[in-house]
């Protein structure tokens, strides 16, 4: 984990704050400086509150060494933090007449991989931190963080921890934080009129100690995601991730999301005690989060509308979308009416065929409905073309991906949007039973509907999370969709997940009933959350799938769509070996009214 180092504790108060904070360093400036402090005060700050953990750490600025021998003594200091140009013998005459670590701050300029390279066994941490022309630290103003992965790549041949300083505020720390450093300092950033704030030092902690961190700055969920697209694209998609980062920092864009989201899409979705299907199943008491309930009847416009705000932000009048069982189509569709934007949704004939009035919505709704007669006539083929339409059109055109999939930054975007899922979930959880659920389960296609949900609940670590793939006719057939059980690593869409192949690394045609889980990939954070084994995927047939809809008409009154039936019958199956304190939440991503016929033909055809 990213270790916290505040620095330029002013007071006694300031230092009484800092000791409530998850920091695991607070530092002292013994410098003239406007956060300069007395060894003795500190003395008396450490005798009457104690350290709880935290070790303390002298700032210099080429002190002779005597003096700084001294003031470790006075402050019963744990580290030095030398921030001027000291040379390796005044860190080696250190090391000798102290016991305490040494951090040695590095200038960042062009020479400075190069003045690292000196300190070669002798320091225990290195600090990268701006200096400007009057001062040697705590400017407020940081360096190019793009120049992090070089510094991070001469410590590492050192064998030495990389810390980042310099500008870092409880609002950009989550940018920094994709780059990994090995520890932050701060110190400007948690200030407020002179003295360090503790909402500040709150919000700071909560981004720094979460334990997941994906993706990095490049894009990347582990081994997964990355973007793997024409060089036509690379600008289009630097663009959209520069306006994506600008919009996160914007509160006027934030209140514009919240706004569509609560008065239009009709936000919060309810959270439902299922009380009839958990008897019915036996064992854990379930929870459904109704994403059904959204406007338009799934999850997909949580996406849809914040995606689209980010268009206009962008000064872009078109949008294109790629569908399978049209749900997205409808959400893009229906964004596209209400922000006045025109719209083109590529969608396979297959899945055309399938979700005729999905089709007759999205038209309605004056979008263009573009059929896909390529490949198995499904979303990878409807992908293929909207991408192929995005490279010949990207001056004007807005992109609108629909799951958490295709090259960075959509599956981090589409997650962030989607995250609203597992945020309310938390809050709803809390207030209806007091605690966390013991598990979350929700159906997995590309994987939007899952990763909103989980997202917020990665750090929980004893929530367990479990993704439901399609199995079709089953994982041992040719007819499936389980792309994390029986798939490969390769590159589809523009990221690197695991995929649906044959022998010669060629896409095979996924099989569901399921015309929104029928996806030969899988979005890359799902790759990566099943590999480092935080989430756990289990599939589920057809047959399955169509069992769990129907109980959860018949005893709750809710008609799922085919997909989310997916995870309702992962829950009839595991439901009845958990007990029945435990509580088990299903996001029910959407209503099941597109998918009538498909239901009315599998029920007759099964009557026989
Ligand atoms: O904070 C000072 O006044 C200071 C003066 C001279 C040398 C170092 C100084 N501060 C060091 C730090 O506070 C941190 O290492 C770092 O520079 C924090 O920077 P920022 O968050 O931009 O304030």
């Amino acid at each position: 984990m990213t270790d916290l180092k505040y620095c330029g504790m002013r007071s006694e108060i300031d230092y009484q704050k800092a000791m409530k904070t998850k920091a695991d360093y607070l530092g002292f400036i013994f410098v003239k400086s406007k956060r300069q402090v007395d060894p003795n005060d500190v003395r008396n700050w450490v005798n009457t509150h104690g350290r709880h953990g935290k070790k303390l750490v002298g700032v210099f600025v080429n002190e002779d060494i005597e003096s700084i021998v001294n003031t470790a003594n006075v402050a019963q200091l744990d580290g030095l933090q030398l921030h001027g140009t000291e040379d390796v013998k005044t860190v080696r005459a250190l090391k000798e007449q102290t016991d305490c670590f040494i951090i040695k701050t590095i200038h960042h300029n062009k020479d400075a991989l190069k003045t690292m390279a000196a300190y070669n066994d002798l320091v225990d941490i290195f600090l990268v931190d701006t200096k400007t022309e009057t001062e040697w630290g705590g400017s407020g103003i940081s360096f190019d963080w793009k120049a992090i992965p070089s510094y991070k790549e001469q410590a590492k041949t050192q064998d030495t921890p990389l810390f980042v300083a310099g500008g870092i505020t409880p609002d950009n720390v989550n940018d920094l934080m994709s780059f990994k450093p090995d520890g932050i300092d701060v110190s400007s950033g948690i200030e407020s009129a002179a003295s360090k704030d503790e909402r500040k030092m709150k919000k700071m902690a909560e981004s720094v100690k979460k334990t997941y961190q994906a993706p990095d700055h490049l894009g990347r969920f582990g081994d997964f995601g990355g973007k793997y697209v024409p060089e036509t694209l690379m600008y289009a998609l630097e663009e959209l991730e520069e306006a994506y980062k600008e919009a996160q920092q914007d509160e006027s864009f934030k209140q514009a999301l919240i706004k569509e989201l609560y008065e239009y899409s009709g936000r919060p979705t309810a959270m439902t005690y299922a009380e009839r299907l958990s008897e019915h199943y036996g064992g854990a008491q379930i929870y459904l989060k109704r994403e059904d309930l959204n406007h338009t009847g799934a999850h997909k416009i949580n996406n849809a509308l914040a995606q689209g705000l980010l268009a206009m932000r962008m000064g872009k009048k078109q949008i294109i979308a790629e569908t399978g069982a049209g749900q997205h189509g409808v959400a893009s569709a229906t964004v596209a009416a209400r922000f006045g934007l025109s719209c083109k949704v590529f969608m396979g004939a297959e899945d055309i065929r399938r979700q005729e009035l999905n089709v007759f919505r999205m038209r309605l709704l004056g979008a263009e409905v573009i059929e896909v007669q390529s490949g198995g006539k499904t979303l990878k083929d409807a992908t293929n073309e909207a991408i192929r339409h995005w490279v010949a059109n990207v001056e004007d055109t807005f992109y609108l991906i629909g799951s958490a999939v295709g090259p960075h930054p959509y599956p981090m975007m589409v997650r962030d949007f989607q995250s609203v899922i597992g945020e309310e979930s938390i809050a709803q959880m809390k207030r209806m039973i007091g605690r966390l659920p013991d598990e979350v389960v929700a159906c997995v296609g590309g994987g939007s509907n899952a990763i909103g949900m989980f997202h917020p609940f990665i750090n929980y670590d004893d929530v367990a999370l479990t993704g439901i793939e399609a199995a079709g006719k089953g994982v041992d057939t040719t007819e499936h969709a389980a792309t994390l059980t029986r798939g490969r690593k390769g590159v589809l869409h523009g990221s690197l997940s695991y995929l649906l192949q044959d022998e010669n690394g060629n896409i095979t045609e996924p099989y569901s009933i399921s015309a929104g889980l029928d996806y030969p990939g899988i979005g890359p954070e799902h790759a990566h959350l099943r590999d480092i084994k935080r989430v756990n995927y289990e599939s589920v047939t057809d047959d399955e799938a169509m069992k769990a809809l129907k109980d959860l008409c018949e005893l709750e009154g809710i008609l799922p769509a085919i997909e989310t039936a997916h995870a309702l019958a992962y829950v009839e199956r595991h439901a009845k070996t958990m007990s029945k304190d435990d509580v088990l939440l299903v996001c029910l991503s959407g209503r099941g009214d597109k998918d009538v016929m498909t239901i009315q033909e599998t029920l007759e055809a099964d009557k026989g």
